[in-house]
């Protein structure tokens, strides 16, 4: 038996979308944070034959086997060892995580990022950004349906992203005002039924549901001058604003609504769902470390089944 294993690692942190979310498939503008206290970390171990998989049909057999929740991770996996000609090599990856899945903080694609680096670092080749975006937007799009990248973009940056579809990347220095409190609905929102809900909008009554997603590219514009200037007062209303036309574009949820109530309620200066919606999490802009932490115990109690404070 071999003694020396190989092994590869990839790691990526959560991202948050400020504003823009949904509208910006349609090529609006959006601006999305990364989330640095939550991060995955991946590890690719080759196995060595007979340790644990007895043969190669067995390995097929066992990606074939993972849920269709995971095929945008499947179809990763084999694309990466295609590309490494390594098509039946035994392997293992064991992924310790502390984002939440489906909650809008973009797992799947920290995920993919995850895998994509512990694969070229197994191999020890070399990764540019594109090649990796590539990757990424490639499981994403087999996840969501009709992505804009958004996810793959923030995860893979250390800084603020102003996002526009199909355009180069841009990072921005804007400062935060005060502090954000996520917190989470614990429920399974799907975003792929939630670029559906919206596609359907489109389909019911145009008109409006595409002045409602101009709107809400006006206020991604808004607000990044704000950022810049940092005026924390101007920001939380721009919040409150997007979340109403997020509402009627029907991708919000009850208990997003409550937790929403809740936080404006306990102090908060703007607050809203964040990522695709149908669940998932909130964000709420608090003005100082007190309001904060209120809001988050004012979450906790009124049914948040986890919370996070942070800044930029
Ligand atoms: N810790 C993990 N273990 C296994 N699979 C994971 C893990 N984290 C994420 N995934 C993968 O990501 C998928 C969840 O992705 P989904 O797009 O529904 O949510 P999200 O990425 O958290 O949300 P959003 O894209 O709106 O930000 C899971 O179905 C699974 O394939
Ligand atoms: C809902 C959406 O706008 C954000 C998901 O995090 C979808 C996308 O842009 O890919």
């Amino acid at each position: 038996m071999e003694s020396n294993q190989r092994i590869g690692h990839g790691e990526a942190h959560a991202k948050l979308i400020l504003l823009g979310e949904h509208a910006v498939v349609y090529g609006q503008p959006a601006i999305a944070i990364p989330v640095n206290l939550l991060k995955i970390r991946v590890t690719l171990t080759k196995i060595n034959h007979g340790q644990f998989i007895e043969d190669n049909d067995e390995l097929r057999r066992r990606l074939e086997l993972m849920e269709d929740d995971f095929e945008g991770i499947r179809q990763l996996i084999l694309r990466l060892l295609l590309k490494f000609d390594e098509e039946f090599m035994p392997f293992s990856l064991e992924i310790d995580s502390n984002i939440p899945r489906g909650r809008g903080l973009g797992a799947s694609a920290a995920l993919a990022t995850s895998i994509t680096k512990a694969f070229f670092d197994f191999f020890d080749a070399e990764l540019d950004t594109k090649e990796l975006l590539t990757f990424v937007n490639f499981s994403e799009s087999i996840v969501h349906g009709r992505a804009s990248g958004i996810d793959a973009a923030t995860v893979n940056s250390d800084k603020p992203v102003w996002f526009v579809k199909n355009q180069e990347i841009e990072t921005i220095d804007i400062e935060m005002p005060g502090l954000l409190v996520i917190g989470d609905s614990g429920i399974h929102g799907l975003t792929s039924q939630a670029i559906a809900t919206v596609q359907q909008k489109l389909r019911e009554d145009k008109l409006q549901a595409e002045a409602d997603i101009e709107r809400l590219g006006t206020y991604v514009k808004q607000a990044r001058s704000i950022l810049i200037e940092n005026k924390v007062y101007g920001f939380g209303p721009i919040l409150n604003a997007s979340q109403e036309i997020l509402e009627n574009l029907g991708v919000s949820h009850p208990k997003l609504d409550n937790l929403i109530t809740t936080a404006r309620e306990a102090g908060a200066l703007g607050a809203k769902l964040t990522g695709s919606g149908l669940g998932g999490v909130i964000v709420a802009l608090a003005a100082n470390a007190t309001d904060a932490i209120r809001i988050s115990q004012a979450l906790s109690k009124n049914g948040a089944q986890n919370t996070w404070i942070f800044s930029l």
